[in-house]
């Protein structure tokens, strides 16, 4: 909230990469919001909106992994970029909003975010929307990618470099976050949901229980004190609403249930900071999937359909 005006400012912080990646692609994500009018959305739900543009970083090389990690100093160097925008973004008192690029730059944009909600006083939380669990390390990915890993990375057990950004260990506690549309984990993050003691809601539940009493659960103890954060993966949702995704996983959330989750996290009024990582334009189905995106972020930020 800016005091003098009384309107809340977004800023959209373009990263265009797929550096953490191995499908080519995700670097075009922010333009092609920017062309399904993203901006234009929420300054007409009357929000203050400054489009940043897009940060600069390295090529994508496509180098296999090395020591288990591939691109590891590009993608340190995409995270400074992210951490530096978001930090300036949120000492303004704006709520700074990532269109990625792959959800490797949640490093550098929760680890900003976790600064600032320290230093206010403030309670983190973060909703973790993804078809997968990226709690991967170096050791245990199977495919070296770093957008399998940033949750590790957050949790302080991911590699050195990447690690400790926020300026404590780990940027988040273990329950500080709450995954929401699961379905894709690998054997070795199995093991270590289990052993961090992590709060996964996976399709299996939200099958069971539905979108309203998963997200009332997830949403549980956030109040007046809380920062949420939402790291907003595309492929959460299923392939048939949002194609254009580099890995997707049939059997996901429907647009309408994503639609309810989105307008429950806006009903708290507590949304602080936003990533929406992982579109990829090249396999899109004319800009749909970015069309999508851009129609839940606006229900996150409480764009409504009640008439009231
Ligand atoms: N942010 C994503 N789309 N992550 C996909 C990760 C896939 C797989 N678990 C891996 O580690 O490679
Ligand atoms: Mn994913
Ligand atoms: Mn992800």
């Amino acid at each position: 909230m800016n005091s003098s005006t009384g309107t809340t400012t977004l800023e959209l912080i373009g990263a265009p990469t797929d550096i953490g990646a191995s499908v080519r692609g995700a670097g075009m994500g922010p333009d092609a919001l920017r062309v399904a009018g993203l901006a234009e959305a929420l300054a007409g739900q009357g929000f203050t909106v400054l489009d940043r543009g897009n940060l600069a970083g390295p090529a994508t090389p496509w180098a296999p992994p090395a020591n288990g990690l591939r691109h590891l100093t590009e993608v340190i160097a995409w995270n400074r970029s992210v951490y530096a925008a978001v930090d300036t973004a949120l000492g303004a008192g704006h709520v700074p909003v990532m269109l990625g690029g792959d959800h490797c730059l949640a490093i550098g944009s929760i680890s900003a975010v976790a600064w600032h909600a320290r230093k206010r006083g403030k309670k983190l939380r973060v909703l973790w929307l993804d078809a997968h669990s990226d709690v991967n390390t170096e050791t245990t990915s199977p495919s070296g990618n770093l957008h399998g890993m940033p949750v590790s990375c957050l949790l302080g057990h991911g590699p050195a470099d990447l690690t400790g950004w926020s300026g404590e260990p780990a940027a988040l506690a273990h329950d500080a976050i709450r995954f929401i549309g699961i379905r894709s984990v690998d054997a070795d993050e199995k093991e270590a949901i289990r052993t961090l003691g992590l709060h996964v809601f996976d399709m299996r539940h939200i099958d069971e229980n539905g979108m309203r009493t998963t997200m009332t659960e997830a949403l549980q103890d956030v109040d007046e004190d809380t920062h949420l954060h939402v790291s907003f993966d595309l492929d959460c949702l299923d392939p048939a609403d949002a194609p254009g995704v580099g890995t997707g996983v049939r059997g996901g959330p429907t647009y309408r249930e994503m639609q309810l989750c989105m307008e429950m996290i806006a009903d708290t009024g507590r949304l602080g900071s936003v990533d929406v990582v992982e579109l990829n334009p090249a396999l899109d189905v004319r800009n749909q999937t970015a069309e999508v995106a851009v129609e839940l972020i606006e229900s996150l930020f409480g764009k409504s359909t009640l008439v009231r």
